[in-house]
């Protein structure tokens, strides 16, 4: 009898759970090692596990130099689509290795050792990648900040990941503007105490960075008689890289992703959940300062021999909303990975997705949707008009990869709207209440992850092992907390409604609300303020603010909201979106003195609302929805249902 493709899933997941040295040992087979692992899972330490201990090997040669001994020397590693600038550009394999090697040369030269980190304030541009495997050919540990962050945020990151070297570029490239980097680095090392040695510039023909005399290097003089690296052996349980990631401050995570774990679950995602063959060509449309284009852009498509595009550029504007399938057209791309908010500004300005049928998609087998909820009509949308299966799947910075999702390398789970589908392998997704019990199905709760995670999930947090353990492993002992909230239905389908914490998801770009609470405070007028999310067609999300004013300040309102925006802007950076506040005269608080920031997302969003029964002075909830109705919100609000 022929086992379904179900059936597989089902035996797949539980062995992975049951026995996940067995199953993660085999996967690990399909990387090239110098030594083999002495555990596959070290529990030792735990909740601190680690993955393929004693094992010794170097991402960089999985990514590149493997695939060019294996004879895929001439396949395109990299195609550079830049609409902004009109440039199409590839880099084959063995191109890519060339550069690679020579540009960790230069880094060499300049003092760059394993395990040294090295911050990556980069534009979308194959240098980003480059420097990103030099990083990992050296074993020296990456830090990619994304470009929409203001110089105060790199400056944090500075101070907490102490880089020997800072790799940037002389700009990026806003469909309405340019964006200086060089500026904002400066004003970054200024700020911060920790003072990298040495930063390497790229010069885009756009703009020409001033260089720091005995601190910068034109990344081509960088290049002049540097001698190409050999791939540095790492340990398995070595950090490749930091990535930072919102939390309920202002000192962002920093997540660590270890070489051997991630190599094997990101070669494993290829092929079982994305279901993508070596040789094809796959295209993450995000940005490689966020996870998705760590894993997605750069290291599981080159793991896998696959081809993958660096996109400069925005699914609409750039210059029509026709550009996604043009380049899928062009590059004979078989698989899309993006956020749904992409395809939410596609809708809007092609509603019958007319754009789409003027181009030749043949080849175009699967849209994946992450890092953010996909509502269904945006998911229903693109199932129409693109006629392939439209995956909606979740996962975080801390996970590197999907925690639910739809394995169609195994098997294509009946699509569900408003779901993410099943827990991918090595996954143990519980629901569960406050007192660790398990919900019922079907009922909300915290989502949980049994321990151990898998391969390829954050180890710790960089210098921060306690604020790791308080973070994720306290409140549910035994378990990962996501910071997600939602259920499992009675066919195991995972449902994600909503956070638990303070943080935001606008335009798939994960933000605290704290943080922004912080540089508002910070101005010299405001007393106190809160800041919420409140629902946006466009991005999912976006902040508003609230702001309560210190006796005495009688400048007008839209002054001071003009300079708190400002402030949020040249703090935080344009990705925070924050463009809305106003000025109210005291906020709704418990009777201990909690501000009821729930409830005022509530009538911002119109919805219903119970009045919460701490509330110290149930009269502040009108005067928020007035407020909320000046900026266009809560207009249908007409008070509190119970
Ligand atoms: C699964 C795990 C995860 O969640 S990983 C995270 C996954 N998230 C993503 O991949 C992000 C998806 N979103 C996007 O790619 C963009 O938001 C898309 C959809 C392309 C729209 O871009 P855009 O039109 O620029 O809107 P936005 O809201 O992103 O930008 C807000 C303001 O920030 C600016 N910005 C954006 N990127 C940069 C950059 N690299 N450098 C400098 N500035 C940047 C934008 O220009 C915009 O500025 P402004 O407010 O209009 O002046």
């Amino acid at each position: 009898m022929t086992q379904s493709s179900a059936e597989l899933y089902n035996q797949m997941h539980a062995r992975s759970l049951s026995d996940p040295a067995g199953f993660w040992g085999e996967a690990a087979e399909e990387i090239s090692w110098i030594k083999r692992w002495d555990t596959v899972l070290d529990d030792s330490k735990a909740p601190f596990y680690r993955w393929f201990k004693g094992g010794v090997m170097n991402t960089a040669y999985n990514c590149i130099d493997r695939h060019v001994e294996a004879g895929r020397g001439d396949q395109p590693a990299i195609i550079y689509d830049s609409p902004v600038t009109g440039t199409v550009e590839t880099i084959t394999y063995r191109e890519f290795r060339d550069q690679v090697a020579l540009f960790a040369g230069a880094m060499k030269r300049l003092g760059v050792e394993k395990g040294d980190r090295v911050i990556l304030y980069m534009p979308m541009i194959p240098q980003a990648v480059v420097a990103m495997l030099a990083c990992a050919r050296l074993g020296a540990v990456h830090s990619v900040v994304f470009g929409g962050f203001a110089p105060h945020e790199l400056a944090t990151r500075l101070n907490d990941a102490k880089p020997r070297l800072i790799v940037s570029a002389s700009c990026g490239i806003e469909p309405n503007r340019i964006v200086k980097y060089k500026p904002m680095l400066d004003a970054a090392i200024e700020q911060a105490e920790h003072k990298p040695e040495r930063c390497i510039v790229y010069q885009r023909p756009q703009e020409t960075a001033e260089l720091v005399a005995g601190r910068d290097v034109d990344w081509n003089d960088a290049l002049k008689g540097a001698v190409p690296a050999d791939c540095v052996p790492v340990e398995a349980t070595d950090p490749l890289y930091i990535l930072y990631t919102s939390g309920t401050t202002g000192q962002p995570k920093g997540v660590i992703r270890d070489n051997g774990g991630h190599a094997v679950a990101l070669k494993w995602t290829m092929k079982h959940i994305y279901n993508v063959k070596p040789g094809e060509v796959y295209w993450a449309a995000s940005d490689v300062g966020w996870v998705v284009g760590h894993s997605y852009i750069v290291y599981a498509p080159l793991l896998n021999g696959n081809t993958t595009i660096v996109f400069e550029g925005k699914p609409v504007g750039t210059p029509d909303p026709g550009t996604f399938w043009r380049t899928i057209e062009r590059h004979k791309v078989t698989t899309l990975f993006t956020a749904p908010t992409a395809f939410r500004a596609i809708k809007r300005e092609d509603p019958n997705g007319e754009w789409i049928g003027k181009f030749d998609l043949t080849g175009f087998r699967a849209l994946f949707l992450a890092g953010e909820r996909s509502d269904p009509d945006t998911l229903q949308w693109a199932e129409e008009h693109l006629k392939v299966p439209v995956i909606d799947h979740w996962w975080q910075t801390e996970t590197g990869w999907a925690i639910s999702g739809n394995p169609l390398g195994v098997h294509l789970f009946p699509i569900k709207y408003g779901s993410a589908t099943r827990p991918m392998a090595g996954w143990d997704v519980r629901v569960l209440a406050p007192d660790l019990s398990e919900m019922p199905r079907g009922d909300i709760g915290a989502i949980c992850v049994k321990l151990p995670l898998p391969p390829g999930t954050l180890p710790s947090l960089w210098g921060a092992d306690e604020r790791f353990l308080k973070s994720y492993l306290t409140d549910y002992p035994g378990y990962y907390q996501t910071g997600d909230a939602g259920f499992i239905d009675d066919d195991g389908y995972v449902y994600i409604m909503s956070r638990t914490d303070d943080i935001i998801n606008v335009a798939g770009h994960r933000l605290s609300t704290g943080a922004m609470e912080e540089v508002l405070s910070s101005h010299k007028d405001v007393a106190e303020c809160a800041v919420i999310g409140v629902a946006d067609d466009l991005k999912g999300q976006v902040p508003l603010g609230f702001v309560v004013l210190k006796m005495g300040v009688n400048r007008p309102d839209a002054e001071i909201v003009k300079e708190v925006v400002q402030l949020v802007r040249d703090q935080i950076g344009p990705v925070a979106d924050f463009k809305r506040a106003v000025v109210v005269e005291r906020l709704p608080k418990t009777r201990s003195g909690k501000i009821l920031r729930g409830t005022m997302q509530k009538i911002a969003d119109c919805q219903d609302y119970k009045m919460p029964a701490t509330i110290d002075d149930p009269a502040i909830l009108p005067e928020i929805a007035d407020a909320l109705k000046t900026l266009g919100y809560a207009k249908s609000h007409e008070g509190a249902a119970a």
